[in-house]
Parts: structure tokens; sequence; C-alpha cells
């Protein structure tokens, strides 16, 4: 079909995203914006009860306490509306960003688990969203002050002297010509200055989770150097934006004191032959503040808009991204019935491949332990099950459907998963045990606990089970923390098991009753533990040997 100019050019999806974030947020835009036009207003009547009150005590005319008491009654009324407007703008940024973060988040959880690093994820749905805030907050709103809140004192300041209206007409068309001008600059080193900023951030978290290896290379020094260089990049770009920052400001009071001392010289000569109108001429000189003020707030929000392209720039895609559609499975809660077949993977093209040719069936009510010496691709293997990455070649079934095709979240509700390097948050024990399913009560929990062997260690911490762990389990050994994220497995009641070295760090007397809750977790489910263990190995009756990604012998061995 032939393509219409102009209508349907492909635009910017990061102007498009901010686009229709506006639309939708523009019942909560428009209050500020309604409340900055009363505010204007309200500064219009003030200034012409300010001219009656200064013409009189000139000499110029009458006024008395009724326009003192008015003005201040208006002064009173400017600062309330004034802060409502802030409130509103508040408000507003508040709204869209929640709305932004949410899609977000909702789009990062339906993507395949690993499929882009934690870190970026946290950037884009903390750091790029809060990028977002002055954009609603406060660029809309002064982007539609600085043409409507001009225009009325303008039109006010015609009512009482066309020819003074027409001056502050003629400036209100020149300043976005000034500021077009500096701002192209001032944008172009905002933008600069914003990569220098992620790259500073960027090098410093990773620096700061990699100090203790640092220190322990005594490589300290050279980073400190290397991240003082790039916070003193940052220093100059931050110092360029604020130099044409000025420079936008300086054309914006050039153009004010010249529209004021052409009202003065106009006025000026007026008052030479005996003014005809002297409140009128005190009216549009006290104007000519009111009149820059939306085009002050607005230089002030433009870098605003500078960093919420930028940040939709990187949101656009991750929405824009199509939900993955599958297949869910009828039963609920379904037995599983796993069937591998032929499965071939290779992660890294230049290495051997990590898995060759495995296949195997575990039924509901089964477990297979995985066995094998270290890199003979049990964790791989699990990893493939997951559906962290779909295998080179071969079939995953579950129930008799490919797994590739299930959704995501159909995928996550039957399994329960413990990776080789669980990860643990900083939050209590207890909250850490709920992630795997948050409606579970404290009985619930405290079982899960039980059975992980994590009360056998929180029994004589003075808080249980809510102690505070630091980020990534600091504050628990290796072993405390792999028997909580166990606790998770048992909490989550997947039909499906999967855990990756369950027993790895504990002592014999510990391992021996872990290996006992998780034959009665393993009862009635469909399980896969991959193992080092001997002593698990003797607790369950069929164990699959791998070696180099390949099934040596798979045996049966007596249950005890
Ligand atoms: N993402 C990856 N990129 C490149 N190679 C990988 C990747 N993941 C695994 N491998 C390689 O695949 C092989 C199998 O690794 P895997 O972690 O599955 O072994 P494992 O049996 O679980 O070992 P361990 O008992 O030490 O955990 C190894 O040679 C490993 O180096």
């Amino acid at each position: 079909m032939p393509r219409r100019a102009g209508h349907d050019r492909p635009r910017d999806p990061g102007r498009a995203l901010l686009s229709a974030a506006a639309r939708e947020g523009r019942p909560a835009l428009m209050r500020p914006i309604l409340l900055g036009l009363a505010a204007t207003g309200c500064g219009i009547a003030q200034a012409w009860i300010l001219a009656t009150l200064l013409a009189a005590l000139l000499g110029l005319g009458e006024a008395g306490w009724t326009e003192l008491g008015m003005a201040a009654a208006l002064a009173l009324l400017q600062v309330a509306l004034g802060v409502a407007q802030e409130s509103a703008s508040a408000q507003a940024g508040e709204a869209a960003r929640s709305g932004l973060r949410r899609r977000i988040f909702a789009r990062l959880l339906a993507e395949p688990p690993a499929s882009r690093p934690a870190g970026e994820g946290a950037t884009l749905a903390v750091d790029r969203v809060e990028a977002m805030d002055g954009y609603f907050a406060r660029w809309i709103p002064a982007a539609a002050l600085a043409v409507t809140a001009p225009l009325a004192v303008a039109a006010s300041a015609a009512a009482a002297d066309m020819v003074s209206g027409m001056i502050l007409m003629a400036a209100g068309l020149l300043v976005p010509v000034g500021m077009a001008v500096s701002g192209i600059g001032a944008a172009m080193a905002s933008r600069r200055q914003f990569d220098a900023l992620q790259q500073l951030s960027g090098r410093f978290l990773d620096r700061m989770r990699g100090l203790p290896t640092l220190v322990i290379f005594r490589r300290q020094e050279d980073e400190a150097r290397a991240l003082d260089a790039a916070a003193q990049e940052l220093r100059s770009r931050t110092m360029r934006v604020l130099r044409l920052a000025f420079l936008s400001t300086g054309t914006l009071e050039l153009v004010a004191a010249a529209v004021l001392g052409c009202l003065a010289w106009r006025h000026g000569n007026l008052a030479a032959e005996g003014h005809p109108a002297p409140v009128a001429a005190l009216f549009c000189l006290l104007l000519v503040p009111a009149f820059f003020a939306p085009f002050r707030a607005f230089s002030v929000a433009y870098h605003e808009r500078m960093s919420a392209q930028g940040a939709a720039a990187a949101l656009a895609p991750v929405l824009a991204a199509s939900t993955p559609a599958g297949l869910l499975l009828e039963e609920v809660p379904p037995s599983v019935t796993l069937v591998v077949d032929h499965l071939t993977h290779r992660p890294d093209p230049g290495r051997p491949l990590a898995l060759e040719d495995v296949s195997f069936r575990v039924l509901p009510g089964e477990t297979l332990v995985l066995s094998g010496p270290s890199g003979s691709g049990k964790s791989t293997l699990l990893k493939l099950l997951m559906g962290f990455s779909a295998p080179d070649s071969g079939r995953i079934a579950l129930n008799g459907r490919d797994a590739l095709a299930l959704a995501p979240a159909e995928r996550r509700r039957l399994i329960a998963y413990l990776p080789q390097r669980p990860v643990l948050l900083r939050a209590s024990i207890r909250e850490n045990i709920r992630l795997s399913r948050p409606e579970a009560d404290d009985a619930a929990v405290e079982a899960a606990a039980r059975a992980a062997q994590v009360a056998a260690f929180t029994d004589d911490l003075p808080a249980g089970l809510d102690t505070i762990v630091g980020e990534g389990g600091h504050g628990l050994s290796g072993g405390q923390r792999l028997r909580v994220a166990l606790a998770r497995a048992f909490l989550r009641d997947a039909p499906l098991v999967l855990l990756d070295e369950p027993t790895a760090h504990l002592d014999p007397g510990t391992e021996a009753l872990v290996i006992e809750s998780l034959r009665r977790l393993c009862t009635g489910r469909t399980a896969i533990i991959a193992s080092h263990s001997a002593a698990l190995r003797a607790r369950f009756s069929r164990v699959l040997e791998l070696r180099d990604g390949r099934v040596v012998a798979p045996r049966r061995v007596a249950t005890p």
C-alpha cells in the first residue's frame, strides 16, 4: 500500500512514548496548568490594584483601605494558588511515573529470566522512570503556561494601553528565538552530561560490588584514580551545561530589560505632557515581571525534557516488545510428566557442547538425581528446563506439550527452582522465604523454614525468622543462605521441583536432615536434583550420571 506523506511517517518511539503518557495523564496535567493560569489572572488583578495605589501615592488618583485590603487578599490568594500548583504538578508527575513503572515492571517480569542483566532492569524501572518526573511535573505545565500566560498578560496590557500590549507581544515572539538558539547548545551539552553521569554511576556500582576483590589485588588506588577522572569529566560537562543555561537565562533577562526600557520610555514621554492614563501606565510596567515569569519557568524546565527524552528512548523498546504468549496446562494444580528428548546445547559457540543428546523421562512422584563431575552439564540442563535459554536441538515436553510453547508465567507456576547461587534480598529471612509465595501465611513460612532446616539456626538468633539479612544474604553462611532459598522451594508447592545442589556447604548432620525434608518435598511431585552428594544419591532411587554433557548410564538403586 502506498504510504501517505506526512501522516504515517514513523515517529521517534521515545517521543511517541512521552506523548502517549502525557495523553493518558491529561486530566492530572490540566490541574497545574489551570492553577497556573488562575495565579496569572490573580497577578494581573494585583498589578492593577497596586497601580491604583501607586497612582494615589503620587497624587494621580484616589485609592483607600479597600484597595489595600484587596491587594493583600490577592497576594495571599496568589501564594495559595502557587502552593496548590506545586502540589498538583508533583501529583501529576507521580501519577505518570507510577503508571509507567507498573508497565515497565510487567514487561520485565514477562521477559524470560536472565534475558537482560539485573542492573539494567533496575536502571530501567527505577532511574529511567525517575528521570521522567520533571517532564510531567514541570516541563508540560511550564510549556503550556509559557504559551498561554504571557498571552493573557499581553492582552490585559493591550486593554489598558494598546502600544504597551504590542511591545509585550513583540517581546513574546522574540523570546522563543533567543531561547531556541541557546537551548540547542544546552540540549547537546545536557545529553553529553547525561552520558557521562551514566558512565560514572555504572563504573561506581561495578567497582563497589568488586571492592573486596580490588582490595585483595591492591587495585583500589588505581580504581579510585579512574573514578576521580570520570568524576572530573562529569564536573566539566556539568559546568558547561550550567554555562549554557546561564546564557539562556541571560537572553531572557536582556529581553525583559529591553521591554521595561521601551515601556518606561513610552510612558515617560507621555507623562512629560501629563499622562492621560497614569494607572494604565503603572499597570503595564508592573505587568512586565508577570509576563516573563512563565518564560523563566519554561527555561528552567527545558533540561527536564532532555533527560526525559533520553530515558524514554531507553524505555520505548521495552514497552513496545510484544507480550510473550503461550500455552497453559489445563489441570490446576497439574501433575507434570517431564520428557527430555535428544537434548543438545552449546551455550558458547567457541566451546564444546555442554549437553549432547540427553534423553530421559520423569513421571509424577519420581525423583531423578543428576550426578556427574563439575562441568558435566547438570546446571545447564536445569537452566534449559527453566527456560532460561532454548536448546540448540531436541525437545523438552511437559505433559506432552513443548515446554518452549508454554507461557513464561505458566512455566513459573509449575516449577519450584533452587539455583546453585540463590539470591537473597536485603530483608528479613521470613520475607526472603515468602518471596516464592507472597500470599503464604506465617504458619506456612515457618513450616517451610523448619523443613529446610532454617529454623535450626534462626532459633538461636534474637529476632529469629525476622532477622534482617544484608544484600546477597550478607550475614549468613553459604549453607544458611542455601537453606533459606531451599525453604522457598518448600513453600512454593509446585508440581515440578528442580534443585541445583540443595545440600552444598552443609555439614553431614544438617545434610542428613535436609535430605529427609527433600524426600518429603519430592513425594508426589516430579523432581530433579543435581547433586555431587553421595548421601543424597543414596537416598533416591533414580540417578542419571552425566559426563561431558552426555548420559553415562542411567541406573536405579534400591531405596533404603
Ligand atoms: N553460559 C555459558 N557460557 C559458556 N559456557 C557455559 C555456559 N554455561 C555452562 N557452560 C559450560 O558448560 C559446561 C557445563 O556446565 P554446568 O554448569 O552445566 O556444569 P555442572 O555439571 O553444573 O557443574 P558444577 O557441578 O560445577 O555446577 C561447562 O563446561 C561450562 O563451562
